[in-house]
């Protein structure tokens, strides 16, 4: 079965991805060994602040882009390893971590929402989740489609739910956290509605 490029090029950006997001849950682990600390300026790039559910703690850990391996490596710094810093987990980390997800007010419902029922979106009965149904032109193009959403689900980690059958996808959109839907729905909405444009 010949798989579009696009498709091909996806797969491998989303195990690259997936690769990456299980190398940045490594960071999440406290290390014992310590290697030589780089100045704070280098720490700048791609620091992180990494949520560890397993000591429910938050870690502030750095991964290091190619660019700090690479003047590490210049300055003799071996193997580089994270430098990470376990912060107690407060009730204003949780509570932050919380604010940052809200259920959609009654404006901000039709401002945002208003345009995406407009382009067929369509509001789920008896649950506060919007649908639609995408028809691709064969399934290749559905399971690339599928792919690129996939790669921002993970970069958000908001989830579509979604059922594929040959052609088509069908969509709901929710998020579990706050019971109902968020910006994250109308963000992920708003981005299957430019793939498809991209693919129409
Ligand atoms: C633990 C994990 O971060 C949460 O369950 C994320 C994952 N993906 C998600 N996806 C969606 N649609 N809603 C959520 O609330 C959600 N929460």
């Amino acid at each position: 079965m010949l798989l579009t490029n696009k498709y091909a090029q996806n797969m491998r950006s989303f195990q690259k991805l997936a690769s990456l997001l299980n190398e940045r849950n490594k960071f999440c682990w406290p290390t014992t060994a310590t290697t030589k600390r780089l100045n704070v300026s280098q720490w700048s790039e791609g620091s992180q602040r990494l949520y560890c559910s397993s000591s429910n703690r938050y870690e502030s850990s750095v991964l290091y882009t190619t660019a700090t391996r690479a003047a590490a490596a210049a300055t003799g710094v071996g193997h580089l390893r994270f430098y990470s810093k376990q912060q107690p987990l407060t009730a204003t980390a949780t509570a932050k971590k919380r604010k940052m997800v809200a259920k959609l007010t009654e404006q901000e419902r039709a401002e945002k929402l208003q345009p995406l029922l407009d382009k067929g979106w369509s509001l789920v009965e008896g649950r506060d989740a919007i649908y639609k149904e995408f028809v691709l032109k064969d399934f290749n193009q559905a399971f690339s489609f599928m792919t690129g959403v996939a790669l921002l689900a993970e970069k958000m980690n908001h989830h579509p739910e979604w059922f594929n059958c040959y052609n088509k996808i069908q969509v709901t959109l929710s998020t579990h956290d706050v019971g109902g839907l968020s910006s994250q729905d109308i963000r992920m909405a708003t981005y299957f509605e430019a793939q498809a444009k991209l693919l129409s």
